[in-house]
């Protein structure tokens, strides 16, 4: 086990930030990596990372320990995942991509066009023995749907897991490259499908989350054996608050859907780094198509880095600060890289896969057992009425299906339970006023309405009433 890595990053001020504030940061160096942050009440928190990159770092400098270290494991068969997260204009497709993918100044290449020129390089010194190849595929996900960004028409991708290569994305277009400059000119046009849109905070802001997949093939020429890694550069949307950013009609359900995707993502984090190990503890991958297509990162047999950008501005210091309560939050997560080696996943499929699905198969006999068709028929309907159950018929695989459906079931039962929590904190509240009020009466002698006291238990009635009708009208949790 292995924790993730998790970097910060500040970007320079920009004139903007400079016309409002100055030459104001609201960091203050300690060293490498831990900094003093004040947000806007001067308010101090201090942070420890991996490492920090402040103004005057370089994107080599990024490269070299975020980067290089994954991209050499991924080279002998170790996935691994590099994501940048942070605010709209953070500095997260600078520091993925750099000014251009295609022409920039060389001290600029992003990290992309690095992995590229590093990926190539090794590759053409490997030893005799080893043949490598090298495919490329690109998706975003807008607005909850996943798009191949090499065939538009592919523009609802499923995602799907496989006992011996984990997440996968069915159908996604693998464009083979031989070399670096073939690479880049098949990334630029992939970038050029993204969805991009306008928001007061940055002009060109990337309204999807973009991942960039390398699938790095080696065969031995002497025994025919081959092992895959699988590198996922992950570009995330940007996280800010609506109002902020000024949007409207489209852009503001972009925006929601940004929002909702990335809070299913602290979601996870938070149930990976706070919740009972073992189990019992459910993680809730399957609440949007980022946290399942990100859940080897995460949670599995992937080496993970984070890079958490940030603007060093007090004009944005509260998007500052929930860019890197949630790296903090990230730096606890805990996962299991692994070399891919094709004839091991075999022999452990064939250790372990009769068990997992004998207890499967066990456990959905008992549930048949235990109830009656009749109640399984109405479950399924209120399922279907809250949009929890999709439409049967859309379901390829109904083992998928059933997972997925229970994971969404069980998050939205913790939800309810988290709102009746809340509730029975209100009303407990509301019991002690209550109390107060009728000793106090009783002090004074005084007699208590009878009207007073049936506007008080209506309110507590009408409490429970909301929350128990929130339970089953809940929004509809689309899952295609
Ligand atoms: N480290 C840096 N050095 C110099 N300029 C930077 C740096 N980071 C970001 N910038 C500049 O800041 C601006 C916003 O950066 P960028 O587009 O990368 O933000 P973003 O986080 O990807 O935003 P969005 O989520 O809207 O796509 C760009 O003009 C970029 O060139």
């Amino acid at each position: 086990m292995s924790n993730i890595t998790v970097c910060a990053r500040f970007r320079p001020l920009s004139s903007k930030e400079r016309r409002d504030h100055g030459d104001a940061v609201c960091i203050q160096c300690v060293d490498s990596e831990t900094f003093i942050f004040k947000d806007e009440k001067a308010e101090e928190f201090t942070f420890n990372f991996d490492r920090v990159f402040y103004e005057k770092s370089e994107q080599t400098d990024v490269y070299r320990f975020l980067a290089q270290p994954i991209v050499q494991d991924a080279l002998n068969a170790v996935n691994g995942t590099i994501i940048t997260f942070g605010q709209t204009g953070a500095g997260k497709t600078y520091s993925m991509e750099g000014p251009g993918i295609l022409e920039c100044h060389a001290v600029e290449k992003g990290l992309l066009p690095r992995v590229v020129e590093e990926i190539f390089e090794c590759t053409k010194f490997a030893d005799e023995t080893s043949k490598y190849t090298i495919k490329l595929s690109m998706v975003e996900i807008y607005m909850e749907k996943v798009r191949d960004l090499f065939d538009l028409s592919k523009d609802n991708i499923q995602i799907k897991e496989s006992k011996t290569q984990g997440i996968m994305l069915n159908g996604v277009i693998e464009m083979p490259v031989k070399d670096p400059p073939e690479a880049l000119l098949t990334l630029s046009n992939g970038i050029a499908n993204r969805a991009v849109g306008e928001t007061q905070m940055n002009i060109a802001s990337s309204r999807s989350h973009c991942i960039y997949i390398f699938t790095i093939q080696q065969e031995s020429t002497k025994d025919k054996r081959a092992r895959t890694g699988k590198l996922n550069l992950v570009d995330l949307a940007g996280s800010e608050k609506v109002e902020k950013t000024g949007a409207e009609g489209r852009v503001l359900e972009e925006a929601k859907t940004i929002n909702k995707s990335l809070s299913a993502l602290g979601n996870v984090i938070n149930a990976l780094t706070c919740g009972p190990t073992g189990r019992g503890n459910h993680i809730p991958y399957r609440d949007s198509k980022l946290t399942r297509i990100l859940q080897d990162a995460l949670g599995g047999n992937s080496r993970t880095a984070l890079l958490c950008c940030c603007s060093p501005s007090p004009t944005n210091s509260s998007e500052s600060l929930s860019t890197l309560r949630f790296g903090a939050r990230a730096k606890h997560i805990k996962t299991s890289p692994r070399v891919a080696n094709e004839d091991k996943s075999i022999r452990e499929l064939e250790n372990f896969t009769p068990i997992k699905r004998e207890s499967r198969e066990k456990l959905l006999n008992e549930l048949q057992e235990s109830l009656d068709m009749e109640h399984v028929q109405i479950l399924e309907q209120l399922f279907i009425q809250n949009g929890i159950l999709f439409d049967p018929c859309s379901i390829e695989e109904p083992e998928l299906a059933y997972e997925d459906v229970t994971s969404q079931t069980i998050s939205s039962l913790q939800l309810a339970l988290e709102e009746l929590l809340s509730t029975n904190v209100e009303l407990m509240k509301e019991n002690v006023g209550l109390k107060a009020r009728v000793s106090a009466a009783e002090l004074h002698h005084e007699p208590i309405s009878k009207s007073s006291l049936l506007v008080s238990i209506s309110c507590h009635l009408s409490l429970f009433r909301d929350w128990f009708k929130s339970l089953f009208h809940s929004p509809p949790n689309h899952y295609t």
